[in-house]
């Protein structure tokens, strides 16, 4: 078999991020909890197959932009979204949207693992099942094996699909939950600090593993280190009290960024 070098297919990547469109379009969005307003006027584009990181100080808004682009937030009390956030030139604000759908092409990997206290198998097969994506046994299994596969999972429990996702260890459990999001086929993956309730080992497989996903899904990352961030995006978005400070290329943002916001945040000056 002609195996590509790994060489070559980053720049194979790099050459499609370069080609590629816009996958999520954030125009003018500002969000607030009640009365207070966590997001002003954020314009914050997110380029297909490429990892975008969300960085900044505690509180500066990262979470409450990612959970915009699937409307997570409806979900929390007396918060509103302005502004505009399109998925494919689709407006997903729109009323007509079926969040259900959206959220299966716009899924979310959360900060602690979160797997159903149920089989590893059904972990994944649930998602697929209900979304009416597998026919037949025979093609479930095929998604759950597939699935599995994507996220670096299967040789560890292929021969325990029936024990309990909850017996995993926190970074399989958390690999288990990117297999989960993934058996959707989702077009976009958020992930809200995947690794932060992980040791350095788990943390570094997730961190493979998000950096393979990229040739099949467009992914939003939200991380505290500014090691991770430049270990696995492309592209890196700065946040401020609110405010999208400064969006760039990851290599330019650790080296050389225009705001000087970003320099004292990634020199450790504040957050
Ligand atoms: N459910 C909520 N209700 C009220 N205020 C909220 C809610 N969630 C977030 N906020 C406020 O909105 C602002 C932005 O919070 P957010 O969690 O998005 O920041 P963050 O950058 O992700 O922070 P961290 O890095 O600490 O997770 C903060 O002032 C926070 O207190």
């Amino acid at each position: 078999m002609n195996m590509m070098s790994e060489a070559a297919v980053e720049k194979a990547l790099d050459q499609k991020m370069t080609e590629s469109k816009y996958k999520m379009i954030g125009k003018d969005v500002s969000v607030y909890y009640g009365e207070k307003r966590a997001l002003f006027d954020v314009n914050l584009n997110v380029q297909e197959h490429t990892v975008t990181a969300l960085i900044g100080p505690s509180g500066c808004g990262k979470s409450t932009f990612l959970r915009t682009l699937n409307r997570m937030n409806d979900t929390i009390d007396g918060c509103r979204v302005t502004g505009k956030i399109t998925l494919d030139e689709m407006d997903i604000y729109d009323p007509s949207i079926d969040v259900v759908e959206l959220r299966a092409r716009v899924g979310m990997v959360f900060q602690k693992p979160n797997p159903f206290p149920k089989s590893i198998y059904e972990n994944i097969a649930y998602g697929p099942r209900i979304h009416g994506l597998a026919r037949t046994k025979a093609e479930l299994d095929q998604v759950v094996e597939t699935s599995l596969q994507k996220a670096g999972l299967w040789n560890e429990v292929k021969d325990r699909l029936q024990e309990s996702g909850t017996g995993l260890s926190g970074g399989q459990q958390q690999r288990l939950c990117i297999a989960r999001a993934v058996a959707v086929s989702p077009e976009v993956i958020l992930m809200d600090e995947p690794c932060s309730a992980l040791d350095p080992i788990a943390t570094a497989k997730v961190e493979e593993l998000i950096h393979e996903l990229r040739s099949n899904f467009t992914i939003v990352i939200v991380t505290h280190s500014m090691q991770q961030a430049a270990r696995v995006s492309q592209r890196t978005a700065m946040f401020h009290l609110g405010l999208l400070v400064e969006e760039n290329d990851t290599d330019k943002m650790f080296t050389n960024p225009d705001d000087q916001r970003t320099q004292d945040y990634i020199m450790g000056r504040f957050g």
